[in-house]
């Protein structure tokens, strides 16, 4: 089911600092900065040979990261990105195993302009999983 890491994504709580620590101190190129607001975040993609980091700060008052960084005021890995061919697919083979889909279960549209899914945590070894359909 699973294709390549698309992303990793690091919370932080200043994306302004992060992203200059990327580009300055560890010399990777670093995309413009993107808001989300209907994902409550804003982020920027750090983006590397293989793969990329995406670092993503909250955005509006019900952000999904805000508790992550209460719990990690300086940050941490937040998340990994999965991609896969078939994003329903992938979803009705996943729910049937009894992993949860967070939110209402549909695939939303990702920072790529992509289908995108999250699922719970707990189901996968304390991990937060988003898949993206390619
Ligand atoms: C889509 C745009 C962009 C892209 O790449 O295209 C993005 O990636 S946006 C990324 C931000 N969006 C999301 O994260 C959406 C999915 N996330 C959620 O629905 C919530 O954040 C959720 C349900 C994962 C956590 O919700 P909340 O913060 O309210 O915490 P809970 O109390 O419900 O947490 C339960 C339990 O899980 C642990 N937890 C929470 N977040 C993580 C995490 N990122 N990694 C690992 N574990 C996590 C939390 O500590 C609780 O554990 P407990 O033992 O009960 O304390
Ligand atoms: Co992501």
């Amino acid at each position: 089911m699973l294709g390549r890491v698309n992303h990793i994504a690091i919370a932080v709580p200043d994306l302004a600092a992060a992203t200059a620590t990327y580009r300055d101190t560890l010399g990777a190129k670093v995309s413009d900065v993107q808001a989300l607001p209907e994902h409550g975040v804003t982020i920027v993609f750090v983006e590397l040979p293989n793969t990329k980091v995406e670092l993503l700060e909250p955005l509006g008052e019900n952000s999904p990261i805000s508790a992550f960084l209460e719990k990690a005021p300086s940050g941490g890995i937040h998340h990994i990105c999965y991609e896969v061919d078939d994003i329903l697919l992938a979803r009705d083979k996943l729910v049937a195993s009894g992993a949860r889909v967070l939110g209402d279960g549909n695939p939303r549209t990702g920072a790529h302009g992509k289908p995108v899914l999250f699922l719970h945590p707990k189901d996968f070894f304390g991990t937060l999983v988003e898949l993206e359909e390619v």
